[in-house]
């Protein structure tokens, strides 16, 4: 139904957002009914007062007919407001379930997209979109269902009452119809240039406005070009929406000319038939009426048109978010109900493979109660020091080949970041990757972490693939401080808990004592309550790491994975930072991305990357004693 009337193929999906409301669609359509044939007996009432109780003249006559016309209207309007109300329930049904779905299709995403996608381009799906599309629908049901049922029953009036008067508007009506037709295609147009217009804007408005975003617009001192740029942007916004009102009153005009032909038409022919007595003038009138609830609803018609026009584009914009590819594999061990209709990735669960037995005992959370995920053994105190060892084997990784299926194709060297990297930490020790910005570091870390899938070769825990691994569980043994750690705005407490949601308070203040961070917390005022900022902005650089450390001592991993950025703080806030990570590595299998290459002396193993490829692998003496790009890279730190 909102496939045709807009024109947009990708609109028939949208159907499913309210296919289970059958129950109030049914109601809207008695509730129409009512509406219509209530009103449908307004032209007869008219035309019993005009031809049969003004010509008697007495106030008696005139009382009941004028008495009853009015309850009808009023009683129309009651059953007007209550489809008003059912409509716009079922648009906010609509609008939240196509929120959920779109937000159940982002966190099933890979995190590939997220890098490439614009800043901003998702919540302007979330809510221009959104709206725009839950409009669409509210308009549409209101035109199919409601206005339907009035154009049928005021064609049926029409024809009961006078039929040689009804077959001069059958001739004129349907050209005034094809009318609200013209322009479709511009409008079509327009309001996509619109949309497009209206999503950069909200991008741009997402990127400048966000903390590290606004504080760059000051520090360039920007202020002046970030207001022409959204200036200039609105300005054209406006030419748009502006052309768009013009093309939309060009077409109501030309149908609104169309309904006063057919009028005239009308009442010139009834005006003959009243003055040769083949009708009443009661009838005219009663027709004129009629006519007048019929031809209401079509030139309504055309802000439908309008508003279709818009929701075509927007439906388009949130079916292609729709469309990007679930993460296989996360798609394939995940069991909960299907929300997302829309999952591209299949389901495989026969082509699960078990996760990895991974029984050896895993380090303690500081005061904490050990393994709580029955992922193996478990409880404060037990035996450190053995854990899963990590693999990466023959990987091969590109950014741009990632999402376009990986494959095996492609010839060494050429679009490939990672090219041939095999590394090993073995249970319970340190492994640093150290090599010259760009080399692929952080690479190795996205890899080991699983948020990046090698297109060749493959990252083991304990031999088996990650891919292997259902998340929640890699996830649960796999525990990360990335670079620039993200705190989201939310209290201390909440951004520990991300960790593990069910660490008690005494967990979360053990892992911030061996964070370094139990003054602070105390003398927030509200504690491990006090709310941390956007992105914990709130927070000193060091401070925000520590914070990042003691989610990770919660989360309790056996394996971790560090990529250091210590080389932002200052010596006080990095001997802290430093000594934290000390603590949170003992006992744990480590991969340490080093920037700093005093920092991995103590490493048990360093591998030297150099554009993507292994250059030199083995412990700080026996790779200073060879020489080589270790040696070479060493020794400028070394003074
Ligand atoms: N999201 C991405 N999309 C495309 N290319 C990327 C992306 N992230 C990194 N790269 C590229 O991959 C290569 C390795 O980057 P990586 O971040 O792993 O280097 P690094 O060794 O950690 O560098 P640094 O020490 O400067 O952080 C670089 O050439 C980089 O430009």
């Amino acid at each position: 139904m909102v496939a045709r009337l807009t024109g947009v193929g990708e609109a028939r999906r949208a159907e499913r957002f309210f296919a289970d409301q059958g129950p109030v669609v049914a109601v809207l359509v008695a509730l129409s009914v009512v509406g219509s044939v209530a009103v449908a007996a307004g032209p007869f009432l008219l035309r019993y007062l005009v031809d049969v109780s003004l010509p008697r003249g007495h106030v008696r006559d005139l009382a009941w007919p004028i008495g009853l016309l009015g309850a009808l209207l009023v009683f129309e309007s009651a059953v007007l407001s209550a489809r008003m109300a059912l409509i716009a329930r079922l648009g906010g049904v609509v609008s939240v379930r196509i929120r959920q779905t779109v937000n159940t299709h982002l966190q099933r995403l890979p995190f590939s997209f997220f890098p490439r996608s614009q800043p901003g381009e998702v919540m302007t799906v979330m809510t221009n979109d959104v709206l725009a599309a839950q409009n669409a629908i509210s308009a549409t049901v209101q035109a199919v269902i409601c206005r339907v049922a009035d154009i049928a029953v005021g064609t049926v009036v029409v024809f009961v009452l006078d039929w040689r008067l009804s077959l001069a508007v059958m001739v004129f009506a349907p050209a005034t119809l094809l009318m609200v037709r013209s322009g479709r295609r511009r409008l079509a147009e327009l309001s996509r240039h619109q949309r497009e217009l209206d999503g950069v804007l909200m991008a741009r408005l997402a990127d400048t406005a966000s903390v590290s975003g606004a504080l760059h617009v000051r520090l360039f001192d920007r202020v002046d070009h970030e207001r022409e740029w959204f200036d200039a942007a609105g300005a054209e916004l406006i030419t748009a929406s502006r052309d768009q009102a013009r093309l939309t009153s060009r077409v109501r005009f030309l149908v609104n000319l169309g309904i006063v032909a057919t009028m005239t038409v009308v009442v010139a022919l009834g005006a003959w038939l009243v003055s040769s007595e083949r009708t009443t003038l009661g009838t005219v009138a009663a027709l004129g009426g009629a006519l007048l609830v019929s031809f209401g609803p079509l030139s309504s018609a055309i802000d439908l048109r309008t508003e279709l026009a818009g929701a075509g584009a927007a439906f388009r914009r949130i079916f292609a978010l729709l469309d990007v590819p679930e993460d296989e594999i996360r798609a394939r061990f995940d069991t909960s109900p299907d929300a997302s209709p829309d999952r591209s990735a299949r389901r495989d669960t026969a082509g699960a493979v078990r996760a990895p037995a991974l029984t050896t005992p895993r380090p303690a959370a500081p005061g904490g109660r050990g393994d709580h995920r029955g992922a193996g053994g478990s409880g404060r105190g037990e035996e450190l020091g053995l854990g899963v060892d990590l693999a990466l084997e023959d990987v091969w990784f590109g950014y741009d080949r990632a999402g376009a299926g990986g494959g095996a194709g492609g010839a060494a060297g050429a679009g490939w970041d990672l090219s041939g990297v095999t590394l090993r930490v073995a249970a319970g020790t340190t492994t640093a990757v150290v090599g010259a910005s760009g080399a692929g570091k952080t690479t190795v870390a996205y890899l080991a972490s699983g948020m990046h899938r090698p297109q060749r070769g493959s990252v083991r825990l304990d031999g088996v693939s990650l891919d292997d691994i259902a998340p929640s569980r890699l996830h649960a043994q796999v525990g990360v401080v990335p670079q620039d750690p993200h705190l989201f705005h939310d209290t201390i407490a909440a951004n520990l808990r991300y960790g593990r949601l069910d660490a008690t308070d005494d967990e979360l203040l053990a892992a911030l004592d061996a964070a370094s961070l139990s003054a602070l917390v105390e003398r927030l005022p509200d504690g491990l309550e006090t709310r941390v900022g956007a992105r914990g902005y709130r927070l000193s650089g060091g401070e925000r790491q520590r914070l990042a450390i003691a989610r990770v001592l919660v989360q309790s991993p056996r394996v971790l994975v560090l990529d250091e950025a210590t080389s932002a703080l200052d010596t006080v806030s990095e001997a802290a930072v430093r000594a934290a990570l000390d603590r949170l590595a003992v006992g744990r299998t480590c991969l340490v991305i080093a920037h700093r290459l005093s920092t991995v002396i103590d490493a048990d193993r360093i591998y030297v990357l150099d554009r993507g490829r292994v250059a030199q692998h083995g412990t700080h003496h026996d790779l200073l004693a060879a020489g080589g790009p270790y040696a070479k890279l060493y020794r400028p730190t070394a003074v």
